[in-house]
């Protein structure tokens, strides 16, 4: 059906914004992430997603999508995920993230961070 095309705008638990333009009919999309947080003191910019979805019949596909951040330190999220819809019908995406920073090689071991975000439609 029609819910859990990712296209729109969403909000996660920590407050991030991001809008995914469209769905196209491979499953690929583009968007805008806006974090609300960053390890950084520099000034937040809004970052471009690329992403895939599935769109099998089944509904409450999985997806991924790439943020590579500017005007951090240079640094990559990749979230993965899948889009469930609630008895009450709204839409929620439960995400795990790895964000990668750039580092020597020295410090490679320690270079990627794990989490998870919810995300919710905003209206
Ligand atoms: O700060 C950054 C870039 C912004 C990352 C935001 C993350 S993405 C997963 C989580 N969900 C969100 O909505 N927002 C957070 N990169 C960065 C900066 C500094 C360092 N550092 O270690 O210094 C590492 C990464």
């Amino acid at each position: 059906p029609f819910q859990c095309v990712l296209t729109g705008l969403w909000r996660n638990d920590v407050g991030s914004r991001m809008q995914i333009d469209r769905v196209n009919e491979d499953g690929s999309f583009s968007g805008k992430y806006h974090t609300a947080v960053s390890l950084t003191e520099n000034s937040i910019k809004p970052a471009t997603l690329i992403g895939s979805q599935q769109l099998s019949e089944g509904g409450q596909p999985t997806f991924g999508f790439t943020v590579n951040w500017k005007s951090f330190s240079e640094s990559t999220t990749v979230f993965t995920g899948q889009c469930y819809v609630g008895e009450n019908g709204k839409e929620i995406l439960q995400t795990m993230w790895l964000l990668r920073e750039k580092v020597d090689p020295q410090n490679n071991w320690g270079a990627t961070r794990v989490g998870t975000n919810i995300f919710t439609r905003t209206k």
